[in-house]
């Protein structure tokens, strides 16, 4: 990572800015950028500088006071981790990944016969202490905290949760809302019950998973759009209540774009598509024009934010022409604290 506190890039970095005023003035609202181009070719290649210069700022900004070094990095031996949609798609594939880390996990789900199917791989590979199946509507306040609860009891402790189990129903939209955004939202707070300092806990992360369709409209699925907008802006200002209140507990969001696992077969259903149902090969398109991620890509992301200790109210985008990297964030639309 480029180390801009050294005074040499403190100064350069000071420079530039100055530099850019320069060229922000001259170029006005940004219409006249072709003949500025011709004519300023030097602060056309400064402006880029300084650009550069301040998206490294904002990356450095997103670093969270929760973790005292710069890149420090957990291990995951000895952790214990809750993943909610853990018995198929993203989920499974995460649940695998972090006990292939060294993790213990309970993988929570609705899906009985495949939660319990799963876990039995599981124990053959990684021995029957290191996992725990959990039947649980993520929708149904009771049913989640039993499950955190029985976590605990089992693992002794709580160092990860993973919000990951979500739908795609545009026409039962409120249980849209209700699994995506009002189980996120418990899941986050019941994780922080758990993990917070100040309640016992041992500090961690909680891992809320958006989508692409969080940070740019789709319009084909507009009650999933603002499903996974809320997950973003709740877990951003969430983040900054942690730490601010010192909860020792990093938050961040994970935003693939499209994905190789059942959901995607959602769009060949009217009952899920209701009045969208006749754009399904736009969404089709779509597809081919951006390409689909295997499951085994979002858990590379899930393993580099855990890892991190730096990242809290990071939203983490993964596409297949990007790969994993950043959605930046300017001044005014940073967390009031
Ligand atoms: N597949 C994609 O293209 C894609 C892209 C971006 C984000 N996502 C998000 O990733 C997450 C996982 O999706 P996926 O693609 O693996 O889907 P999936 O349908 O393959 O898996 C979802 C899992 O969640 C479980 N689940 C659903 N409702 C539940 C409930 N009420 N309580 C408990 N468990 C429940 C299901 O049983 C299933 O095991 C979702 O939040 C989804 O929005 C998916
Ligand atoms: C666009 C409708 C998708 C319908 C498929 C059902 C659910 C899948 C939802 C995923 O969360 C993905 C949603 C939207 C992806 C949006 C943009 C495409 C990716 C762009 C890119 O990779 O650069």
């Amino acid at each position: 990572m480029k180390d801009i506190d050294s005074q040499p890039s403190w100064f350069m970095f000071h420079y530039y800015r100055e530099q850019s005023k320069i060229i922000e003035n001259f170029n006005g609202f940004g219409y006249e950028s072709y003949s500025v181009m011709q004519k300023r070719p030097i602060q056309i290649g400064i402006y880029y500088l300084v650009e550069f210069a301040r998206q490294e700022e904002q990356r450095e900004s997103r670093s969270s006071t929760v973790g005292s070094q710069r890149c420090s990095r957990i291990q995951m031996e000895g952790k214990v981790a809750l993943v909610t949609g853990g018995a198929q798609g993203i989920g499974k594939a995460i649940v695998r990944g972090l006990m292939e880390k060294g993790a213990s996990v309970a993988l929570i789900d609705i899906a009985v016969e495949k939660g319990e199917e799963y876990k039995n791989v599981l124990d053959k590979e990684f021995g029957s202490d290191k996992s725990l199946f959990i039947k649980c509507d993520v929708t149904k306040k009771d049913q989640l905290k039993d499950a955190f609860q029985k976590t605990v009891e089992r693992f002794g402790k709580l160092h990860i949760v993973i919000n990951n189990a979500g739908i795609n129903n545009e026409k039962n939209w409120e249980k849209t809302i209700n699994v995506n955004l009002t189980g996120m939202i418990r899941g986050t707070h019941l994780g922080l019950k758990y993990m917070r300092t100040q309640n016992g806990g041992e500090g961690g992360l909680i891992l809320n998973m958006s989508s692409l369709a969080g940070i740019m409209p789709v319009a084909h699925q507009p009650v999933y759009t603002a499903s996974k907008f809320g997950i973003i802006g709740f877990t951003r200002a969430i983040a900054a209540a942690s730490d601010v209140g010192q909860y020792g507990v990093r938050i961040n969001t994970i935003c693939p774009g499209f994905v190789n696992t059942d959901l995607l077969q959602t769009i060949d259903k009217e009952e899920n598509m209701g009045e969208y149902f006749q754009y399904r090969d736009n969404i089709k398109a779509m597809m081919d024009q951006y390409g689909i991620h295997e499951p085994t890509s979002v858990v590379q992301g899930v393993i580099d934010l855990i890892e991190n200790e730096n990242l809290n109210g990071a939203v983490m985008k993964i596409t297949v022409s990007a790969g994993i990297h950043y959605e930046e964030y300017g001044p005014q639309y940073q967390p009031k604290m």
